[in-house]
C-alpha cells in the first residue's frame, strides 16, 4: 500500500518548514479555489504540509464518501479548528453540535433535535415558512428594504434601488427558528435583522482565526485596541443577549414539555450532558442556541447565489416563470395570491427550479468549508495509507466543480438534472452532489433547507425580476469577492436590484 509521502503534492515553500503556508496565505479567503486548481494539475487526492501539519484534500466522491460515511475508513471527528468558532457565541469551554469534539456529546446533541427536522415536521411548519417569507417581498414592495447607493467609481447616485438580499433572508429565517421551529414569536424580543447581520459578521471574523491566528489574540485579547475588535465585542454582547433569552425560553419550557413533543425547543430543553447527566446549562444552550442560528446562513447564500446566477441567464429564469404559472402560481407580482398557492405538494412539481437550485448549489455549495476530518487511527485514504494526526479534507466545492467528477463544470448547465441520476458519480455509484456533506455529520436540516430555499425563490420571482445592482460591478467583480468564510458568500453582500413584475410587465 502506497503512504502519505507517495501523495501528489504540489511545489511548496523555498522557505524550510513553511510547506504550502505562503500559497495558502495568499488564498486567505478563496482557498477553496485554490485547492481545486491543485486537484485540476495533481489529481483527486493532494497532500498539502501546513507548517508541521499534513492536510490531505481530496476530491473523489467515492474517497470522500469512505471517508464521511460509516465504514472501516471513517474519520468523523472535526478538526480543532472549528473550536476556533466557539469564540463567536462568547460562551467559553461550551462546543456545539458544529464544532464539539467530544463525539459522545455529539451524538447527544444530534440525536435530540435531528426529528426536529423531519419531512412532517417541515410539513408542519410550512404555513410559518410561507408567513416568514413573504414578510420578505412585503418588506422589498414597501421600500423597508430598499436602499439607493452610488455605483462603483461613479460620484453620482444611480438612483436604482437595491436590496442586500442574503441579510433580508437572514433575517427572515431566524422568524422561522423562533416563530416556527422554538415557538417563540420573536416580535419585540429580538431584532431579526441585526441579530442576522451580527451573526453573519462574528462567524466570517472568527472564519479569518483559522487562517490568520494573530486576529484572536487582537480580537480576544486587546478589545480596546482597534475599532473592529471593539466592533466585534459589541456584536458578541449582543449576540449573548439574544441567546440567553432564546436559552430561558428554552428553559421555561422543562415542566410542561411532553416527551412526545419533538419540536426543536422541547428537544433542546430536555437535552443532558452524557457526562454528568445533568440538563444542559444556560450557557451550553446559549452556544448551541448560537450555532443553530448560524448554521441556518447556509439558506441566504444558496438562495442569494441562484438570483444572482438566474441574473446572469435570462433563458433560465423565463423557463422558471413558466414553469412556475403552469404550476398555478402566478407570477404577476400578486402576493397574497402566490402565498395561498403555495403548498408542499405544488413544490413538487418543479422540477426546473429545481434543477437551477441545484446548479446553483452545485456552482457555489453555501457549505464549502465543513468538511475537515481529523484521522485518530491510521486511516485508507483511496490507495494511501495516512498516519494518525492528519487532516483529511473532502472539499464539497472541489468534489462539485473538479473537471473529473462532471462534464463542463464551470457552464450554468441546469438541463443536467434532467437526467435521474446526475447526483451520482456513473464510474462508481457515490454521490458526487454533496452540498449538505456526507454521512452521520451530514446537514441535519437538509429536507427543511430545499423547502426553504424552493419558497424563497418562488415568492422572490414571481414578485420581482431582479438584476446585479450596480455597486456589484460586473460577474467578474463578484466572483472576485467571492470568500469561502464558514459559507461561500460574497464579501459586501449579494446586493441586487428588484423590479415589481407587474411593473415589469407594463
Ligand atoms: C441550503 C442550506 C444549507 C446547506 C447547503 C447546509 C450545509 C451543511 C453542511 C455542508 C454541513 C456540514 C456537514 C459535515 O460536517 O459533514 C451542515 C451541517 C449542519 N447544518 Fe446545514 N446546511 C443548510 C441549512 C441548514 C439549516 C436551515 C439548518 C438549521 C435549521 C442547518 C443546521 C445544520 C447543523 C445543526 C449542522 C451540524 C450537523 C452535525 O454536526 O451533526 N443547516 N450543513
Amino acid at each position: 500500500m502506497l503512504d502519505l509521502l507517495d501523495i501528489p503534492t504540489p511545489w511548496g515553500s523555498p522557505f524550510i518548514g513553511l510547506g504550502h503556508l505562503l500559497q495558502m496565505a495568499l488564498h486567505v479567503s478563496n482557498g477553496h479555489e485554490q485547492f481545486l486548481k491543485w486537484h485540476e494539475v495533481y489529481g483527486p487526492i493532494v497532500r498539502l504540509r501546513l507548517l508541521y501539519r499534513d492536510v490531505v484534500i481530496v476530491a473523489d466522491p467515492q474517497v470522500a464518501s469512505e471517508l464521511l460515511s460509516k465504514g472501516p475508513n471513517e474519520c468523523p471527528r472535526r478538526t480543532p479548528e472549528y473550536t476556533l468558532f466557539n469564540a463567536a457565541h462568547g460562551m467559553p469551554g461550551y462546543g456545539a453540535i458544529l464544532t464539539e469534539q467530544d463525539e459522545e456529546r455529539w451524538k447527544a446533541i444530534r440525536r435530540a433535535i435531528a426529528p426536529a427536522f423531519t419531512l412532517s415536521a417541515v410539513r408542519d411548519l410550512f404555513p410559518t415558512i410561507v408567513t416568514c417569507y413573504s414578510e420578505v417581498c412585503k418588506r422589498i414592495s414597501s421600500g423597508e428594504a430598499v436602499h439607493y447607493s452610488k455605483p462603483r467609481g461613479s460620484s453620482s447616485s444611480s438612483g436604482e434601488p437595491e436590496v442586500l438580499i442574503d441579510e433580508e433572508i437572514f433575517a427572515a429565517t431566524l422568524r422561522v427558528l423562533s416563530d416556527g421551529f422554538l415557538r417563540m414569536p420573536q416580535q419585540g424580543l429580538f431584532d431579526a435583522h441585526k441579530t442576522a447581520a451580527d451573526a453573519s459578521s462574528l462567524i466570517a471574523i472568527t472564519n479569518t482565526f483559522v487562517t490568520q491566528p494573530w486576529k484572536r489574540w487582537l480580537y480576544l485579547g486587546m478589545p480596546w485596541l482597534c475599532k473592529e475588535s471593539r466592533t466585534f465585542h459589541a456584536q458578541r454582547r449582543h449576540m449573548m443577549s439574544v441567546t440567553h433569552q432564546i436559552a430561558q425560553h428554552i428553559e421555561s419550557l422543562r415542566p410542561t414539555a411532553s416527551a412526545a413533543d419533538f419540536s426543536l425547543g422541547a428537544s433542546l430543553s430536555r437535552l443532558r450532558e452524557p457526562s454528568s447527566g445533568q440538563l444542559f446549562s444556560t450557557q451550553a444552550l446559549q452556544a448551541e442556541v448560537f450555532l443553530e442560528i448560524v448554521g441556518q446562513e447556509s439558506v441566504p447564500w444558496t438562495v442569494a447565489w441562484t438570483l444572482y446566477l438566474l441574473t446572469q441567464h435570462p433563458e433560465a429564469e423565463q423557463a422558471v416563470l413558466q414553469e412556475l404559472a403552469a404550476a398555478g402560481l402566478p407570477c404577476n407580482g400578486d402576493l397574497a395570491a402566490v402565498s395561498a398557492a403555495l403548498s408542499m405538494d405544488s413544490l413538487r412539481q418543479l422540477p426546473f427550479l429545481t434543477a437551477v437550485l441545484h446548479e446553483a448549489m452545485r456552482l457555489f455549495p453555501a457549505g464549502v468549508a465543513a468538511t475537515p476530518r481529523m484521522c485518530e487511527k491510521v486511516t485508507k485514504v483511496g490507495p494511501y495509507q495516512v498516519p494518525a494526526g492528519v487532516i483529511v479534507f473532502p472539499c464539497l466545492y472541489s468534489i462539485l466543480n473538479y473537471s473529473a467528477n462532471w462534464d463542463s463544470p464551470q457552464q450554468f448547465k441546469p438541463e443536467r438534472w434532467q437526467d435521474p441520476s446526475a447526483a451520482t458519480d456513473p464510474r462508481t455509484g457515490s454521490p458526487r452532489f454533496v452540498p449538505f456533506g456526507i454521512g452521520p455529520k451530514a446537514c441535519v436540516a437538509q429536507q427543511l433547507a430545499m423547502v426553504q430555499c424552493k419558497v424563497l425563490l418562488v415568492l422572490l420571482l414571481s414578485c420581482f425580476s431582479w438584476r446585479l445592482a450596480p455597486r456589484m460591478g460586473d460577474p467578474q467583480g463578484v466572483l472576485s469577492q467571492t470568500v469561502a468564510a464558514l459559507e461561500l458568500r460574497v464579501a459586501q453582500g449579494m446586493w441586487l436590484t428588484p423590479t415589481p413584475r407587474s411593473a415589469a410587465a407594463q
